[in-house]
């Protein structure tokens, strides 16, 4: 838990009015209560003055912001106090940020009694338990009443555990001349909910209204841009309105560009499939500041796409569920943490990845299903059931360097791929007939693919997941079924190796090579990882 220290004294000197909601003080408005915090527990307490009962507990795990607004005449008009808090920026050189305020919304520091009531407003998306249902929506005084939450909950027990769904707080403030406590207060539980935000960071937001079920613009607006305003995010936001647009925007923009370059953010967020983010990391690889913007870089996923392999990758590193809140609210959070990407080399080509490469069945199944993709992931299945009919084996030689203690640290070094492999005791090679190689940085190559259950975010190390000649059809079709849970990974047949580098020269001809989802040239192919080369929106539960 953050090691902020609580400023208890001032945090109860900021009376709140109970709000209706609230039991036992059901409709008595000249009740007040503040804010405590159990650093213990990580948690806010909303605690009633003078016989000091639990009103209401919000883990501070689950807010993604905090402001006040000043309600005038019974009407709430936009005046938040980050401003005073924090003077963030909102300059939006683009004008595509909604967090722009209009020039005559007053200033939070011109807030007194005469104007209105100071509103505090607490942003918080809970997991719930089912049976806990009757706490969801708003305890706002305008809102329906609802039971707040007197009791401490554990976070334990994903499998019983929904997907997160927006409970805010809203008190009016006690009337007073002097809001500085107020101010002191927000910044405090904004610095303890959310230890990794930079309130002066600046975000790009990629929309990829194509993406999958075609859902992406109506996930932005109704989801992820009301959390990135409650979450104080500044940002601009794009709507792709065409393939490679995303890979021209990654790009350097000339001087005379009218749109601000990529260096000039903080972050980028896909809201879209594993394909716009392909498409990105090519962009970026373009530029020649690619290592900079790289480790400076953070990026978030908003999946939207009809896989999502490294949106699923990052909740459930952070213990979070698939879906666009639980995304949303690992950027909202503003945590980040380092991941590996990889480089990988064709005979004509270089790529930047993130995710995986497929090569004889996944690879075959992924391609050639394309044909029916109107289908959805049902696709797969399909095609599955096909690629196990057929056992095409592919003869290759594959070639890798087994992990080092420095491999999440440092770039192994690799020959080109035009030149042989090194003849030393590092490098290991061999030929044989493969079923499948599926290399793999991230657990998950798409939501419902578990496919290398003990890769990690940043443990610079590729996990192939292999299955040679000689075993039989229904054996084959249980590794594919064991893919959706992992459960493959202890099934007979199925080996992973191990490297930070690896070569793979196919012999039978007509194969593909899948990168990330996308075809790339056919032949051999050879990638080592780039140890945490990019910081990535999430917040690991291992760390
Ligand atoms: N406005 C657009 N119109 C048509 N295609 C687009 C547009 N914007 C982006 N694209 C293309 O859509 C492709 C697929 O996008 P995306 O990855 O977001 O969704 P998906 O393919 O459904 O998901 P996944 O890659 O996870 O399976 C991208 O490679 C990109 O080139």
């Amino acid at each position: 838990m953050a090691s902020t220290v609580w400023p208890s004294k001032t945090a109860e000197s900021v009376k709140l009015i109970i709000p209706e909601a609230y039991d036992p003080y059901n409709g008595d408005v000249l009740n007040k209560c503040f804010i405590r915090y159990n650093a213990d527990k990580g948690c806010f307490l909303v605690v009633s003055e003078g016989d000091e009962k639990t009103l209401d507990i919000i883990d501070s795990r689950d807010i993604v912001g905090a402001s006040v607004e000043v309600d005038i005449f019974g009407s709430v008009e936009t005046n938040e106090l980050r401003r005073l808090a924090t003077a963030q920026s909102t300059d939006s050189s683009n004008g595509n940020s909604p967090n722009n305020r209009d020039d005559n919304e007053p200033g939070t520091d011109e807030v007194n009694d005469t104007q209105g009531a100071a509103i505090l407003k607490i942003f918080a998306y809970p997991r719930v338990h089912p049976s806990e249902e009757s706490i969801m929506s708003s305890c706002a005084t305008s809102a329906p009443k609802r039971k707040p939450n007197t009791e401490y909950r554990t976070q334990s027990d994903k499998g019983k555990l929904r997907s997160r769904r927006a409970h805010h707080r809203q008190f009016q403030v006690a009337p007073s001349e002097d809001l500085s406590g107020l101010s002191t207060l927000i910044d405090a539980i904004r610095a303890i909910c959310k230890p990794g935000y930079n309130p002066k960071d600046k975000l790009l937001v990629l929309v990829n209204p194509y993406s999958g079920t075609k859902k992406g613009t109506q996930i932005f607006n109704n989801t992820v841009a009301p959390m990135f305003v409650e979450a104080g995010i500044d940002y601009d936001y794009l709507m792709t309105t065409s393939a490679n647009h995303a890979f021209e925007r990654m790009k350097e923009q000339g001087e005379d560009s009218k749109i601000p370059d990529l260096s000039e953010y903080d972050g980028v967020v896909a809201v879209g499939g594993d394909g716009i983010i392909h498409e990105m990391f090519q962009g970026i690889r373009t530029r020649s500041d690619c290592d900079k913007i790289l480790s400076k870089l953070k990026l978030g996923v908003v999946g939207s796409g009809t896989s999502n392999g490294l949106a699923k990758t990052l909740a459930h590193a952070s213990n979070e569920l698939d879906n666009a809140v639980d995304y949303a609210f690992l950027v909202a959070k503003g945590n980040s943490e380092k991941m590996d990407l990889s480089l990988y080399e064709t005979s004509s080509s270089k790529y930047i990845s993130f995710l995986t490469f497929s090569w004889s069945m996944i690879a075959d199944i992924d391609i050639e299903s394309e044909a029916i993709r109107f289908m959805g992931f049902l696709r797969m299945d399909i095609w599955g059931v096909l690629s196990v009919l057929r056992m095409r084996r592919y003869r290759a030689r594959l070639s890798y360097l087994p992990p080092s203690d420095e491999s999440n640290t440092i770039v192994t070094k690799c020959p080109s791929i035009n030149e042989p492999i090194p003849c030393d005791e590092k490098w290991v090679s061999s030929e044989s007939d493969f079923l499948l190689l599926w290399a793999s940085q991230v657990t998950h190559a798409a939501e419902k693919t578990h496919n290398s259950p003990n890769c990690k975010l940043n443990d610079g190390v590729f996990e192939i997941l292999v299955v040679r000649e000689n075993i039989s059809r229904l054996r084959m079709a249980m590794i594919l079924l064991g893919l959706d849970s992992g459960d493959h990974a202890n099934m007979p047949g199925v080996e992973f190796i191990r490297c930070s580098a690896y070569r793979l020269e196919p012999i039978t001809p007509g194969s593909f090579n899948d990168l990330d989802g996308e075809v790339i040239e056919a032949g051999p192919v050879q990638a080592h990882v780039m140890p945490g080369a990019v910081n990535v929106f999430c917040t690991p539960i291992d760390k």
